[in-house]
């Protein structure tokens, strides 16, 4: 078998495993990066940006029909055929050519197919001819396999072809009824897109609707899927799922009720892609999601470091924070350190520290795309006091700032700000309501700059605009 050394091998050319590989050669090490589907990985292709392009067009229908003046000159429906085609273009038709013209422009080195650590530093790429090359890294091997979408054990749910957020995201069809399993992101992102296409769609959520999230977002977004026709019902669970010759699925609850429909979506969590990536020849569990310390890499069960910290993980798969942006921030984190180490260079690792990936311990920002819009970042109030922390919780009727009001007749929305009260800063921002995405990144620098209560009386919100509520938190907090 013909053998290559880089200074870095990555597993898995992903949003994440990308931009480590970036890194490392800016840093001036070489690299080569292992891919055994599409280059730029889940997100581009099967996740974030479909499922983004499937909801804009309706969100900005919705938009345009708030607005006197602007929803007279609407006088047609959603064209879902010119929907699928806008989210096709976003895929670039499921080509990776954009993507590996960049690979190539960074000097990173592509191999396809499936990588498997085969030793230490080790990592044997066998393509999908059965012709196999082995890749050696002088100094690390990073993991950036991603995850999959998690299939429950339900009866007949897997031979009823159920989709997953893969099938969702990529529809060429919209079908007349269909069925979620699930009641977090990925269940309510794709039943407010599938109901704006036309599909006729009952949510099964057992757990609640985004119970992640303040107990407000899920009231929130229930109602308004309600009010798009959804069928959302609350605590419902899936017993067992069956297709029959008609093509149609018969989905059982445990209360002894049935939901028929032409497609089953289930979007119950994620799953770890590291089942056949040669983890049992390095005393790790295949199938298992990899832990990792401070500077992401790998530790054992022990939480010791496989030899001498060759071996890092970043994105999805070290199950931190299962978003793009907080891979790519990992990215940054695991690049740089695998640079200085190799340098010698000193590793910054204290907290807010270059090589350590601290935001995604209390710091995470997420929008999720429903309608009202979902925009946090930090704790819940609940987290908060689970994890001891002395806060006051501030809500605000969103609805009451003059910026809501001139942006959409009848805006409705609520804001809440979760306050440490010994250290009068910001740890939770939840903001629910049309748009309120664009609105996030201010929380996200209030919590991750620990910017005192008393300083942001300075950072005065633009009149009128949605950010005024910013002020009116801190009024209602108190000076
Ligand atoms: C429906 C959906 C919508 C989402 N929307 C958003 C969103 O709006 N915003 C957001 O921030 N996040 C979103 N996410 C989450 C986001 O998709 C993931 O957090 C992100 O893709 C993780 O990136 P990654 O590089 O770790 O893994 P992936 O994107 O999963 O990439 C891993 C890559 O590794 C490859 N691979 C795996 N094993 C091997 C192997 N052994 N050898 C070679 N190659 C291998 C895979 O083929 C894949 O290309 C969404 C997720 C889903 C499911
Ligand atoms: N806009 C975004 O940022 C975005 C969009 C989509 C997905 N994502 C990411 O992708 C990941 C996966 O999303 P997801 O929605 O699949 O996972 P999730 O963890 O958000 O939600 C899964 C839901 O399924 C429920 N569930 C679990 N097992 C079940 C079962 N057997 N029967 C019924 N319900 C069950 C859980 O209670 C949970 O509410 C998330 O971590 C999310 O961060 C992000």
């Amino acid at each position: 078998m013909d053998s290559v050394t880089y200074d870095v091998v990555v597993i898995g050319a992903g949003p994440v495993g990308e931009n480590v590989a970036d890194r490392v050669v800016r840093g001036g090490l070489t690299a080569a990066i292992v891919e055994r589907e599409l280059v730029g990985g889940e997100c581009s292709y099967w996740a974030c940006m479909p499922t983004k392009a499937l909801l804009r067009s309706a969100a900005a229908l919705r938009a345009a029909r708030r607005l006197p003046g602007a929803r007279e000159a609407v006088t047609g429906d959603l064209d879902a055929s010119a929907v699928l085609r806008r989210r096709d273009s976003f895929t670039a038709n499921w080509s990776d050519d954009g993507q590996v013209a960049w690979l190539d422009s960074a000097g990173i080195a592509l191999y396809r197919g499936q990588g498997r650590i085969s030793a230490e530093r080790v990592v044997e790429v066998t393509g999908a001819d059965g012709a196999a090359i082995s890749l050696t890294a002088r100094h690390a091997v990073v993991v950036a396999t991603g995850s999959g979408a998690l299939v429950p054990d339900v009866t007949g749910l897997r031979e009823s072809a159920p989709w997953t957020s893969r099938e969702a995201a990529a529809a060429s069809e919209v079908p007349g009824r269909l069925a979620v399993i699930g009641g977090g992101v990925v269940a309510t992102e794709m039943a407010t897109a599938f109901a704006s296409l036309g599909s006729v769609v009952t949510v099964l959520a057992r757990d609640g609707v985004l119970p992640q999230a303040e107990p407000f977002v899920g009231e929130r977004v229930t109602r308004s899927l309600r009010d798009a026709g959804v069928s959302v019902r609350l605590g419902a669970e899936a017993a067992s799922v069956h297709r029959d010759g008609d093509d149609t699925v018969h989905v059982k609850l445990t209360d002894g009720e049935q939901v028929e429909a032409d497609e089953v979506l289930v979007a119950t969590g994620r799953t770890p892609n590291t089942q056949d990536i040669g983890l049992n020849r390095i005393g790790l569990q295949p199938g298992a999601w990899l832990r990792v310390d401070d500077t992401l890499r790998v530790v054992d069960g022990a939480g010791a470091l496989i030899g001498d910290g060759w071996l890092y993980a970043a994105g999805d798969v070290n199950r931190r924070v299962l978003l793009t942006h907080q891979g790519k921030y990992q990215a940054r984190a695991v690049g740089d350190v695998i640079v200085a180490r190799a340098k010698g260079e000193p590793v910054q690792d204290g907290r807010w520290g270059r090589h350590v990936a601290t935001a995604d311990e209390r710091a995470v920002p997420q929008v999720v795309f429903t309608d009202p819009e979902v925009a946090s970042v930090g704790l819940t109030a609940a987290a908060a006091a689970a994890a001891g922390l002395r806060i006051r919780v501030v809500d605000y009727d969103l609805a009451a700032v003059a910026g809501a009001a001139l942006h959409a007749d009848g805006y409705q929305g609520h804001a809440r700000m979760v306050v440490d009260e010994d250290r009068k800063v910001i740890v939770g921002f939840t903001l629910v309501g049309p748009d309120v995405g664009e609105l996030l990144h201010a929380a996200t620098i209030a919590v991750v700059g620990e910017v005192p209560l008393d300083r942001l009386w300075h950072a005065v919100p633009a009149y009128p605009t949605v950010s005024e509520v910013w002020l009116r938190l801190l009024e209602a907090y108190g000076r």
